[in-house]
């Protein structure tokens, strides 16, 4: 098996959604793909309607292959706050064209605000490792864990873009979505994330790949140092970060995990206005200080095509420029 996604960017890429199809007959929720946590929840018949605000609602009552999952439910809360928490459904998912007959389908009783508030994201499709799912008695698989055993080549990719669509492919690796070579390196999956290490401006960054965090959160050192680069560049706790004059001519970052070389460009780093008065901006790079984990977010991700690579006995990522 393979098969390939569109994930579309809402705006100033805050986060990337995929159709994602649930059910029989087919419900098209679309997904926040996330492979910084490892659970598949939705917006449901089940989520009050009061936490309900323009989201597809997934029906298990109307899909012929639900099935309820007696005694199981799930909690989660994410690095920004975030939570949501609900029972347990297995149903076939359809992916890009790859389908999973008895996926976990982690129905939301409960949203925290922040979701309730994102009328265009229907739920999350976690893809970093089974370890970090959270039902319980019985924890579940991931949609890569479920489908990795048919899948021609045993790999994810995610081709991300600035300002425009992407893909996600399951089970191929598209030689036409990058240039030069792939440069793999090692992931530590011991804490249940695509970690890694890569080489920023001499200092050896350690973190976690997640398509589900907007910016890139690095070291206060490497983010120090870069904005010293930009005229007027200051750190406004007010903000939430470094922000400067919207029309500062922001300088290229270059990360190197291994052999490669993967240049996030300048304009990608301008983020957005950081107030209404569109004169000052906020940076796409920020401290990991406050976070205590290093991400290199989709301001990083979307400079290169990454493959999420279990092709071997232990996980890898891989790099190429595009
Ligand atoms: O909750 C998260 C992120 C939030 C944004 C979406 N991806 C998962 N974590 C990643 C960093 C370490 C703590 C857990």
């Amino acid at each position: 098996d393979s098969g390939s996604a569109k994930t579309t960017p809402e705006q100033y890429d805050i986060q990337y959604l995929t159709p994602v199809e649930i059910g029989t007959p087919a419900q098209t929720l679309n997904l926040d793909f996330d492979s910084g946590s490892s659970d598949l929840w939705v917006f449901s018949t089940d989520t009050p309607s009061s936490s309900v605000n323009g989201q597809t609602q997934y029906d298990p009552s109307s899909s012929s292959s639900s099935e309820e999952v007696s005694g199981a439910s799930w909690s989660i809360s994410y690095g920004d706050g975030s939570s949501s928490s609900g029972s347990v459904y297995h149903d076939v998912v359809n992916v890009g064209g790859v389908s999973f007959d008895s996926q976990a389908v982690e129905s939301a009783s409960k949203v925290s605000d922040q979701f309730a508030q994102d009328s265009n994201n229907d739920g999350l499709l976690g893809l970093a490792f089974s370890t970090l799912n959270t039902v319980t008695p019985t924890s579940e698989k991931t949609f890569f864990d479920n489908i990795i055993d048919n899948l021609d080549v045993a790999a994810w990719t995610a081709d991300l873009k600035y300002h425009e669509a992407g893909t996600y492919d399951f089970g191929v690796i598209d030689d036409s979505k990058y240039t030069g070579d792939i440069s793999y390196v090692d992931v530590d999956d011991s804490q249940g994330f695509w970690s890694f290490t890569a080489d920023i401006d001499g200092t050896s960054v350690e973190g976690i790949a997640d398509t589900g965090t907007t910016l890139a959160l690095f070291p206060d050192d490497v983010v120090s140092a870069y904005y010293k680069q930009v005229d007027g560049a200051e750190e406004d706790s007010q903000q939430g970060g470094y922000v400067f004059p919207c029309d500062a001519d922001l300088p290229d970052l270059t990360f190197s995990p291994g052999d490669a070389k993967i240049t996030i460009p300048g304009e990608y780093i301008n983020y957005a206005p950081a107030d209404e008065s569109g004169s000052t901006c906020f940076g796409g790079i920020q401290s990991s200080a406050d976070v205590g984990i290093n991400i290199y977010g989709d301001i990083a991700l979307k400079a290169a095509f990454v493959v999420f690579d279990q092709t071997t006995s232990s996980p890898r990522l891989g790099w190429a420029s595009k």
